[in-house]
């Protein structure tokens, strides 16, 4: 075990805060091989993610992929990269000043909300750090994922674990797994299915595509596959859908083994060929976009629909920064804070504001 590192000296006598950290997966610093490289590195190497055993990934990693996916990927990123940065930076930067915002409009008091990244900047263990100098002695954990996978949401847990493993003050600490069949989230989905279709009218088929993962995953017993057809089907329910008017495929196939299927890659060439002429496009399991969204689905995605035949492509843009996704968001973390919140008329609170005055009177 590591040592554990000094923290800020003891204080007797003050409020304790609340931290919520909001994590999502990471994103290079610039949109360049150089600075892919690192974040390739330190993604890749992570064993929630890449299950090969490491001295022979370590060999197919720093002999082949190092050098050759940097430059690959930060073609795409340059593609997808705003004036404001990378746009998943960019929306979970907003998302976390939104929902704090949103907590102090509902009264929470001595709240602490941040963001980080569980790979590159701003990393898991800084926010962490700076969240126990502000004084946070219970910690909110809420991945960014809205369903659970050991390559997305444990391994963003790890990193908090890592980093609580060298504090020598650790704070109380809560986590969310997933929330998958939320309703408030399957509600700020329909709703953003909803808006497009009165502003460009009805598909003829809905394609929600997730982020995929190895199908020998499933068979270890990882639950993503089985949370991202729930999402499906409770979305599919809410909209009226039936299941013929729409199809839920797996994007984002990474190496040569088989990942869980269907691939949104044929499930697009298949729908092209079969002569759809409308079809709506959605990321669900994404809630900001993304490189996976808007370089592989909304442009690599539609290249493959319109070149195997299809008629209009239109794209759904993620949740970002939705406000029925801040609304679903906001609701998810008070129902995570609970017992721990503290508004003006919390009990707690109030026998603490009793004897504070009594003290000072
Ligand atoms: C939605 C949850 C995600 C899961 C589950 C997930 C699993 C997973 N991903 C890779 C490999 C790559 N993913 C990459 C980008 C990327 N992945 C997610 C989310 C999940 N990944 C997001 C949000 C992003 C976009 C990041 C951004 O900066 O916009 C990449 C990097 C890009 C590239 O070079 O293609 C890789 C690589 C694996 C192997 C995996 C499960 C085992
Ligand atoms: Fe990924
Ligand atoms: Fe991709």
């Amino acid at each position: 075990m590591a040592v554990p590192l000094a923290e800020p000296a003891f204080r007797h006598s003050y409020t304790p805060k609340t931290g919520v950290l909001l994590i999502n997966l990471g994103t290079p610093d610039a949109p360049t091989a150089k600075a892919l490289r690192p974040y390739l590195k330190q993604f890749l190497s992570d064993q929630r993610v890449i299950e090969i055993p490491k001295a022979l990934w370590w060999l197919i990693l720093n002999g082949i992929i190092l050098n050759l996916r940097p430059r690959k990927s930060a073609e795409k990123y340059a593609s997808i990269w705003s004036s404001e940065g990378s746009p998943l930076l960019v929306h979970t930067r907003k998302q976390s000043q939104l929902l704090a915002d949103k907590l102090a409009a509902a009264g929470l008091e001595n709240l602490v909300v941040d963001f980080a990244m569980r790979y590159g900047n701003p990393s898991v263990d800084s926010v962490l750090r700076g969240m126990r100098e502000q004084g946070v002695e219970r910690l909110l954990v809420v991945p960014l994922y809205p369903q659970y996978a050991g390559s997305s949401v444990a391994t963003a847990l790890d990193e908090v674990f890592r980093s609580l493993l060298r504090m020598r003050n650790m704070p109380e600490i809560r986590t969310v797994r997933h929330f998958h069949d939320f309703p408030p989230y399957i509600e700020a989905l329909a709703r953003q299915v909803e808006a497009h279709w009165q502003a460009n009218g009805r598909g003829d088929k809905l394609l929600m595509s997730f982020h995929g993962v190895p199908r020998f995953t499933l068979d270890k017993g990882d639950p993503y596959h089985c949370e991202c057809l729930k999402t499906g089907r409770l979305l599919a329910e809410r909209l009226q859908l039936d299941r013929e008017q729409y199809e839920v495929a797996f994007q984002s196939r990474f190496g040569k083994a088989e990942w869980i299927k269907p691939y949104t890659v044929d499930t697009l060439t298949a729908l092209a060929k079969a002569g759809t002429q409308k079809l709506d496009v959605m990321c669900p399991g994404f809630v900001g976009d993304c490189l996976e969204t808007l370089e592989e689905i909304a442009m690599e995605g539609k290249e493959i629909f319109l070149t195997n035949g299809g008629g209009e492509y239109r794209y759904i843009p993620c949740l970002n920064e939705d406000p029925n996704w801040l609304d679903a968001l906001t609701a998810l973390v008070q129902q995570h804070l609970g017992g721990w919140i503290t508004t003006p008329d919390d009990p707690v609170q109030r026998f603490q504001r009793a004897q504070d005055s009594g003290a000072n009177g």
